[in-house]
């Protein structure tokens, strides 16, 4: 199973070109699709999905052509949108089994089966019978993996899944996602850092509808190993200090700024050397395109 996605272009009618000539290859395992806000990643996951076409260009899943063979697609996809909209007062278990009902699931024992076992994987089973509506940010997601697991599907998109979650329902949801992966392409899209880092075996950073990476978070940080350095400054520096060198990214920490530069060479003023990690990566790539104290 693999995921081919040729020269993708899509400009709103309001002129935003949210796909710029995107190619993309996406093989089985989790892939972790990075960008800021507004990058095009829920353009991408809503094309790729069959929910909306493209202006231009290609998408194929082996040999299913996406972009004409939409019902062949349905037919293999899971689907978590960033905003995924609940019925309130229906419980997990009635939804689920008219989700496995309405993906073609017509035997009734095997329906129930089928849902019990979503609902235990998600540990979601002692609240079946709770409307959606009193469910937690967490359990919310994890109902929506529920509902995007039925059916077995071999292509499975989350869009932006953590955001919002706190620190132990954002370890569960890892922990969730972590178990399907084998043998589906499963696509990731967040902007955060950690999400990718934590989970995915291949990714691309894109931002303003370009690619601007591709490829395993481990060679991604290899190409930035050795030209990271730090310093913490005083935040009204901070304009003098763009001006010398290649800020990518700003923390505040206790007060003052640190500050983390790229530079091919020892830029010594006081500039300690540091170990690279993704976030560098990140902001490496996103910082030639955005203002990264902006972003
Ligand atoms: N239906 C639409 N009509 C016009 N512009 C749109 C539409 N949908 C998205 N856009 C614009 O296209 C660009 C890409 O948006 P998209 O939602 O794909 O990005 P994103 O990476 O998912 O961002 P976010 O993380 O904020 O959801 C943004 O500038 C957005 O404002």
């Amino acid at each position: 199973m693999e995921l081919i996605i040729k020269n993708l272009s899509k400009t709103y009618a309001n002129g935003v070109k949210a796909l710029n000539d995107i190619t993309l290859t996406i093989p089985q395992g989790m892939f972790g699709l990075l960008g800021p806000n507004g990058a095009g990643k829920s353009t991408l996951m809503r094309t790729i999905a069959t929910l909306q076409d493209p202006d231009s260009g290609s998408i194929m899943l082996d040999d299913i052509d996406v972009l004409a063979e939409k019902q062949k697609v349905r037919e293999r996809l899971g689907y978590l949108p960033q905003d995924f909209g609940l019925y309130p007062r229906i419980n997990a278990e009635v939804m689920l089994d008219h989700i496995a009902q309405m993906k073609g699931i017509g035997n009734k024992g095997e329906r129930k089966a089928l849902v019990e076992n979503l609902l235990q994987k998600v540990n979601l089973y002692s609240h079946r019978k709770k409307g959606l509506g009193t469910y937690s940010g967490g359990m919310r997601q994890r109902f929506g993996i529920a509902q995007a697991l039925v059916g077995s599907p071999s292509l499975i998109i989350v869009d932006e899944p953590t955001a919002g979650l706190d620190p132990s329902e954002r370890n569960r949801f890892y922990n969730l996602l972590s178990e399907i992966g084998e043998n589906t392409v499963v696509i990731l899209s967040t902007h955060i850092v950690e999400d990718v880092n934590t989970l995915c075996s291949n990714m691309a950073i894109i931002c303003q509808g370009e690619v601007l990476m591709q490829g395993k978070p481990a060679e991604g940080i290899a190409s930035v190993q050795g030209k990271i350095y730090k310093k913490s400054v005083e935040k009204a520096e901070l304009g003098d200090y763009r001006e010398k060198y290649s800020v990518i990214s700003t923390k505040l920490l206790e007060g003052k700024l640190s500050l983390r530069i790229e530079s091919e060479e020892d830029p010594g003023n006081g500039f300690i050397a540091v170990p690279a990690d993704l976030e560098d990566v990140y902001f490496s790539h996103i910082s030639k395109k955005v203002d990264p104290i902006t972003i």
